[in-house]
């Protein structure tokens, strides 16, 4: 048995599904591996099909493919010295697992079961799989080492059931998705493991967007007494090679490098940009387009996407009426010009009033409504989406929460859009990440540093400019009120009695609940986002969309 393991994490960023890429970012981590003289190399949950493959696992050709895959690269493993943990899907006895085979030397030398399915919020594992018995310890180059697969560790008895077994170190390979305070939550979650078990964990996650969903890697190797020894990067990919001794107590590091940490503004604007730079390049495209209004949510997307794919590839376009302000014209056009993007403007003038002629005969004498309003936010859906066609940029969308709660933008106008990196931030909080992009330039991101987002754009009163002198608080509570109630309700489930407790109106909490509910249509029917909260709208948040429930409490 050896005395001393070098150990490396390929933190990487699969695609789901693409099983010959992600093939060759594993050769290429064995490679590194090779040069890097480690004796063991792994890598994250479900590599080789990129975590979550969803329902491509419904598909018997997929499952054949994947498990070729894994055989191929298990073959790779000749003559390199490297035993490779290799997380992949797998058949047993009949069933399709989340399993781990383990190689050397060109063969599998053994494979284990995940055994805990995560199957809540945005996981459903057992639709797909069945679960593994308790598993037992590996040994690899003599020493017994355990592989707990992801949710495995959030439950005692399998990190229990191999150190009882004989494990000495556990290596966990995961597809853990980021949300707020997650980093935290998994070290927490790993140290209390340890204190129990007593042996040393290395702990790697994947990174990059997939959907909805962000990895943001952060990788980690920690002893017993929960003392951090290895730092991965977060939000970019990294190979985290560590080096053990076993010593008298067991297993020690003695050689890890331990990366600084993410802030915690950092950490939501840098998951906005990662989510959002893969959604558009693993869909096929380089460029994007928007709508820049001279309002904050435009802006802040603005420099997300230049900061995610640099200036060059940002394009947007002013789309004025009669009741965009000189302000917002000014404003956007700043903004344009601080984050270095191309700038159009195309007015919608002509065609919006060509439009309301025409439908004249049918509208009759009927009052100006909303109805008229919502004509301009089509209109302005309708141009970008042709400069989305011509030019082959994917159009933003630039909701935010507070707004997607309640309702608050035109379906089929300004909700246009393949993806919305303001999904999951409710609006004090875009207002919250302007200033703070405005004084940071956060590691990774290719946009300009310093005041990129114009201060007025930042203090100015939000307004759809739909009608003249027009404000979002004519329709809409104050922002800081409305987000407070929202946050009580949408991401803590909270009773409308528990929000009235809180020192809420009633009746405004009611009319709130009442938006929320019937805007549920519109969500649906909206673009994806980055999941930023553990309640987020779009994945892990199943509401129906005709519904009767109303909450009477407290009443
Ligand atoms: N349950 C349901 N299932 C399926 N479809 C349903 C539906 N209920 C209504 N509908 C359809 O939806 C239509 C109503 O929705 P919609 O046409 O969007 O119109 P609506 O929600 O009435 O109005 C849009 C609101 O968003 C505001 N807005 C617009 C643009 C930008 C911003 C901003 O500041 O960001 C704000 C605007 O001031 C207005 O208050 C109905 O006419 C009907 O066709
Ligand atoms: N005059 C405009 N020119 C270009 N795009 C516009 C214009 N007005 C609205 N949009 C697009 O529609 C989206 C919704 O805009 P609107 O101004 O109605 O609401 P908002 O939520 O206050 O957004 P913002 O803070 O960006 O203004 C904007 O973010 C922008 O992408
Ligand atoms: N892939 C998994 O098993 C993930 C589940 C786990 N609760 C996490 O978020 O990390």
């Amino acid at each position: 048995m050896t005395d001393r393991l070098r150990i490396a994490m390929a933190q990487l960023n699969p695609k789901v599904g693409a099983l010959r890429a992600n093939l060759e970012l594993a050769r290429g981590a064995l490679d590194d591996a090779v040069a890097a003289r480690t004796d063991l190399l792994m890598l994250s949950e479900l590599f080789l099909t990129g975590y979550f493959p969803e329902d491509l696992l419904f598909k018997p050709q997929f499952i054949t493919d994947a498990i070729a895959a894994a055989h191929d690269l298990a073959a790779a493993t000749r003559d390199t010295g490297v035993t490779l943990v290799l997380p992949t899907v797998w058949y047993e006895h009949g069933a399709l697992r989340n399993a781990v085979v383990v190689a050397e030397n060109g063969e599998i030398v053994a494979t284990r079961l995940k055994r805990e399915l995560p199957n809540d919020d945005v996981f459903y594992e057992r639709r797909y799989f069945i679960p593994g018995p308790l598993p037992e310890p590996v040994t690899v180059k003599g020493v017994p080492i355990g592989i707990p697969i992801c949710e495995d560790i959030w439950h005692p008895w399998v990190c229990a059931h191999l150190v009882r077994k004989g494990a000495e170190i556990l290596l966990c390979p995961n597809g853990s998705p980021y949300w707020r305070n997650k980093q935290h939550i998994r070290k927490d979650l790993v140290r209390a493991r340890l204190a129990e078990d007593g042996v040393p964990m290395l702990y790697l996650n994947q990174v990059g967007g997939q959907d909805e969903l962000v990895f943001d890697g952060a990788s980690f190797a920690m002893e017993p007494d929960g003392r951090l020894v290895a730092q991965g990067k977060s939000f970019e990919t990294d190979f985290i090679v560590s080096d053990w001794a076993l010593t008298e107590d067991g297993w020690r590091c003695v050689e890890g490098r331990v990366e600084e940490r993410t802030s915690i503004d950092e950490t939501p604007w840098r998951a906005c940009v990662l989510g959002l730079r893969d959604y558009v390049h693993k869909s096929g495209f380089r460029q994007v387009v928007l709508g820049l209004s001279g309002g904050i949510d435009s802006a802040v997307v603005a420099a997300m996407a230049v900061d995610a794919f640099g200036p060059d590839n940002v394009h947007a376009i002013m789309l004025p009426y009669r009741y965009t302000s000189q302000a917002s014209r000014t404003d956007a056009e700043d903004c344009a010009e601080r984050l270095g993007i191309r700038y159009d403007v195309v007015s919608i003038g002509e065609p919006v009033d060509a439009a309301l002629h025409e439908l004249t005969p049918i509208f009759g004498n009927r009052p100006l409504d909303i109805a008229e309003e919502n004509i301009q936010s089509r209109m302005r859906g309708l141009v970008l989406m042709a400069v989305s066609n011509k030019l082959g940029s994917m159009l933003l969308t630039t909701g935010n929460k507070s707004e997607m709660a309640v309702g608050y933008a035109t379906i089929y106008g300004d909700m246009n859009g393949g993806f919305n990196p303001l999904k999951d931030l409710l609006k004090m909080q875009v207002y919250h990440l302007a200033r703070w992009r405005n004084a940071n330039k956060p590691d990774g991101c290719l946009g300009p540093s310093g005041e990129i987002i114009p201060i007025s754009i930042i203090d100015k009163a939000p307004s759809a400019e739909l009608r003249p002198d027009q404000t979002d608080q004519d329709s809409l509570p104050p922002y800081p009120v409305l987000d407070a109630v929202l946050e009580a309700m949408v991401e803590q489930e909270l009773s409308v009695a528990e929000i009235v407790a809180k020192g809420h109106d009633r009746a405004l909490v009611k009319h709130i609940e009442k938006l929320v509910n019937i805007a549920e249509y519109k969500r649906r029917q909206s673009a994806p986002g980055v999941k930023l909260t553990p309640k987020a709208f779009g994945i892990g948040r199943k509401y129906p969309i005709t519904n009767g429930y109303r909450d009477e409490s407290g009443s």
